[in-house]
């Protein structure tokens, strides 16, 4: 691994806290064709595979005849395209990617979130300068947890490096790389941490620099 390593992030549960806009995207959609809103709590847990993957998932919890799902999935995915308003990034998010660019990491993002609202996100929080290196879930046939997009990301960066996440998506696409994967523990996981491999795990995103450091120094060169 070359030092200072590429370091390849997801950004739904990791980055950004998007939960509620994606929400809000559904609730809209379902309201539009008289099916009853689903909870929060619920749409999160669906989250993490892409936009078809969410709408399989909130179809067979509606019980929505499929021949709606394009209609659907067209009408969610023109709220979507810079759906902002409610979407947060978590905290120290900015000071811990600007000190590990600083520190001459190669940045980029691997994500099942298509590229129309990624770099729409990216933009709204000013972090599009950050990113050389940006794969959505649309940018290739293929979506985590399939290895290929996070492949992509590090062959784009130059190297192999690490891989940082919140989801069993990320976890299982990192362990298929292979690639060392570093968790961050307040996203949209659903199984306990212990079940996801990775290398180190996180709560708070002051501690990934010195995580990145940590694991530079265990990693063969
Ligand atoms: O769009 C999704 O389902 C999640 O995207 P992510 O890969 O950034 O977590």
């Amino acid at each position: 691994m070359p030092n200072p390593c590429p370091i390849v992030l997801d950004l739904d549960g990791t980055l950004i806290d998007s939960a509620p806009d994606i929400h809000a995207c559904v609730n809209a959609v379902l309201r539009q064709h008289r099916i009853a809103p689903l909870g929060l709590p619920r749409v999160r847990s669906f989250i993490g595979g892409g936009v078809e993957l969410l709408w399989s998932r909130i179809m067979a919890a509606c019980r929505i005849d499929p021949a709606h799902r394009p209609e659907l999935i067209a009408a969610f995915m023109a709220r979507y395209h810079d759906a902002t308003a409610l979407t947060r990034l978590f905290p120290g998010v900015t000071e811990a990617l600007g000190r590990l660019a600083d520190d001459g990491h190669p940045l980029g993002i691997c994500t099942n979130k298509p590229m129309g609202p990624t770099r729409h996100v990216l933009q709204h929080f000013g972090l599009s300068q950050l990113f050389p290196v940006v794969i959505g879930g649309d940018t290739l046939p293929k979506r985590k947890p399939d290895p290929a997009p996070l492949r992509l990301a590090f062959d784009q960066l130059g190297g192999p490096g690490l891989y940082v996440g919140d989801s069993e998506f990320d976890a299982d696409c990192a362990a298929a790389m292979p690639a060392p994967f570093l968790l961050f523990t307040g996203g949209y996981r659903l199984k306990p941490e212990a079940e996801l491999p990775h290398l180190a795990a996180f709560d708070r995103f002051e501690q990934l620099p010195t995580l990145v450091a940590d694991a530079a120094m265990t990693r063969p060169a």
